[in-house]
């Protein structure tokens, strides 16, 4: 790790969200032992083992095709792990890509899709409301923005109180602006909540700016691994310096991970 990563101090705004208690040894979230998985007779991923802690935030990085959706899928319970070590918690939610909202249902009842009890209007209008959406409550999903629709998808998952939230590339299809207030909104979410998040991602400035640890996936393991740990607010100057870094584990050029050429693997974490 890079020495000036290590020994800045950490800051009130790097530390785990609120809802930790510092003096409780909380177990992992996510433990996945040796877990392997294989289509056909391609192997994706192999023995790759993986920590979260209550509270972290991760990002991970990886070329096109490196395993991370179907990393992300396992841990959904999405995909099969059949006689794996795969530990996750039962409250975990997942945002998509796209907000896969179902076009005939109210924007509070795809929020509220799946819950039961005679309130789930009124949770579903709190969560619609922390993502700054309570005025569309009644809105049709064919009149939101492509960042509204996201907003809807993260309340979506909120909603469930999940101890795990995993984003599989929620913001990579909205335009540049859009996606940093989405940086903003998902940061004082992830605090307010305190849940772990796992978040796939292409862009390693969206990983530096988000993330309390980077995770590079190659070759079916993690191949390279980074501690932030400064504040979001600080993190500015270390951009340039981590990004050259992460695309140089990633051997690109152009800060998208699927756009490079392939390199020698980094050394094992
Ligand atoms: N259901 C499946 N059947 C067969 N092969 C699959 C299946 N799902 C994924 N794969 C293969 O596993 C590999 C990893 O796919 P995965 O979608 O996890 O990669 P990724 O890192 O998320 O890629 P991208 O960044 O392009 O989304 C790919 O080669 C893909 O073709």
């Amino acid at each position: 790790m890079d020495a000036r990563l290590q020994f800045l101090p950490r800051t009130a705004e790097a530390l785990p969200a609120p809802a930790l208690t510092p003096s409780a040894p909380a177990e992992p979230v996510v433990r996945l032992s040796r877990f392997t998985r294989r289509f056909g007779d391609v192997t994706v991923i192999e023995g790759l083992d993986l920590t979260i802690q209550p509270g972290e935030f991760v990002a991970l990085l990886g070329r096109s095709g490196s395993g991370k959706t179907t990393l992300l899928r396992t841990l959904a319970g999405l995909d099969e792990a059949t006689g794996q070590d795969v530990t996750v918690p039962q409250a975990r939610a997942v945002v998509f890509q796209d907000a896969r909202l179902l076009p005939w249902k109210k924007v509070w009842r795809n929020v509220a899709l799946g819950l039961k009890g005679p309130d789930i209007r009124a949770r579903a209008q709190h969560a619609l409301r922390e993502v700054g959406l309570g005025h569309r409550l009644d809105a049709w999903p064919l009149t939101l923005s492509g960042g509204e629709a996201q907003r809807v998808a993260l309340a979506r998952a909120l909603v469930r109180e999940p101890q795990l939230l995993l984003l599989d590339e929620p913001f990579a299809a909205l335009d540049a602006l859009t996606r940093l207030r989405m940086h903003e909104l998902v940061l004082a979410l992830w605090r307010a909540h305190g849940c772990a998040v796992l978040m796939v991602t292409h862009d390693v400035d969206e990983a530096v700016a988000l993330a309390d640890r980077i995770l590079v996936l190659d070759g079916g393991r993690i191949a390279a691994q980074e501690r932030i740990g400064i504040a979001r607010g600080a993190r500015a100057e270390l951009t340039l310096q981590l990004k050259e870094k992460l695309l140089g584990i990633l051997g690109g050029t152009d800060g998208r991970a699927d756009h490079v050429i392939p390199f020698p693997h980094a050394a094992g974490v």
